[in-house]
């Protein structure tokens, strides 16, 4: 697969501040490369920098197979590159429609309007003023906006901030869609469950510094953790007649964790039906995503008392 983002070594520091310390990765073709972190951990700059709007003090960028810092490519990165960043300014008394088909003008190669429109959920609103439009309305118009140029590399910058969860979903769809349709995309997100659904791979990104980087299901060892089997006992039964060692959980549950699931859950579920008998409100988990990103970017952190449901 060929690269659409190379970063090697990206160095960048605003005074005394080390906003960027020796940042690698790369993007291939066709994929959802996220890049999270918590806030001031130097995503933002990097985005800026790929996107040619910041200089950088070191290292290699390239993008597209061009160096966004240099002047003389600049158009030709326009053109091919859409941006979806937070707060984007468009002119209030324009109609959505208009807002949109003014900005195909902008493009050599713009997709059709009407069916932007559509693919980003705002048919109806065609003629509302973008004044008037809610927040998350509005945030599908910058997704509109940054897709209108058809570009072969889409940044989206927290992409679905103030989103009610159903738009949240449509939009997922529609960044989905775009890979399909062979556009690379590098997105940052708060929202974990943004990464875990969208994202081929994951970088996370702490103090300037790529603390780990791997897909959704791997990263930080997520795979390799253990298992954690949760369920309450049969009426009547104590921990000492269990198959396996527990120690006591939320309420009346007990907790085991394992390497072998499959092997641990048959003796616990064997012993159950044995006895006639349920493992009421089992749960079998590994630590979701946010566990992982919180461990990786807050190592004093305690250990996080909720996880997810993803085996
Ligand atoms: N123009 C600037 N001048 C001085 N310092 C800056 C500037 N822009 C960012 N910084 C600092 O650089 C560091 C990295 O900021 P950056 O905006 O890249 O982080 P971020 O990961 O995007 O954060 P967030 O999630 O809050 O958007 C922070 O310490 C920030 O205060």
């Amino acid at each position: 697969m060929s690269n659409v983002v190379v970063v090697e070594g990206l160095r960048k520091s605003y005074g005394s501040v080390k906003a960027v310390a020796g940042v690698s990765f790369t993007v291939g073709r066709g994929q959802i490369f996220a890049l999270l972190g918590p806030n001031g951990a130097g995503k933002s700059t990097t985005l800026e920098i790929l996107e040619g709007f910041r200089a950088r003090d070191g290292g290699r960028v390239e993008v597209l197979g061009l160096d966004p810092g240099d002047r003389a490519v600049a158009r030709e990165l326009r053109e091919r590159i859409g941006l979806v960043l937070q707060d984007i300014a468009v002119e209030p008394y324009l109609t959505v429609r208009e807002a949109i088909a003014r900005n195909a003008g902008y493009y050599r190669n713009p997709r059709d309007v009407d069916e932007l429109i559509e693919l980003v959920d705002l048919s109806g609103l065609e003629r509302r003023k973008v004044r008037a439009l809610s927040g998350g309305q509005k945030r599908r118009l910058d997704l509109a906006l940054g897709m209108i140029g058809n570009p072969d590399l889409l940044f989206l910058d927290e992409p679905t901030t103030g989103f009610d969860p159903s738009a949240r979903r449509s939009a997922w769809q529609v960044v989905r869609n775009l890979r399909e349709a062979g556009t690379t995309v590098v997105l940052t997100t708060h929202h974990m469950e943004e990464a875990q659904e969208l994202a081929d791979r994951v970088a996370v990104i702490s103090d300037g510094r790529i603390v780990s980087e791997g897909t959704p299901e791997n990263l930080g060892g997520r795979d390799t953790s253990r298992v954690r089997i949760s369920f309450v006992p049969p009426a009547g039964s104590t921990a000492a007649d269990l198959p396996v060692d527990a120690i006591p959980g939320k309420g009346a549950r007990v907790v085991t964790e394992t390497d072998e699931p499959t092997a641990t859950l048959h003796r616990l579920t064997d012993w159950a039906l044995r006895r006639g008998t349920v493992l009421d409100q089992l749960t079998v988990e590994r630590p979701s995503l946010e566990d992982i990103y919180l461990d990786l970017t807050d190592r004093d952190a305690p250990e996080p008392a909720t996880r997810g449901n993803a085996l």
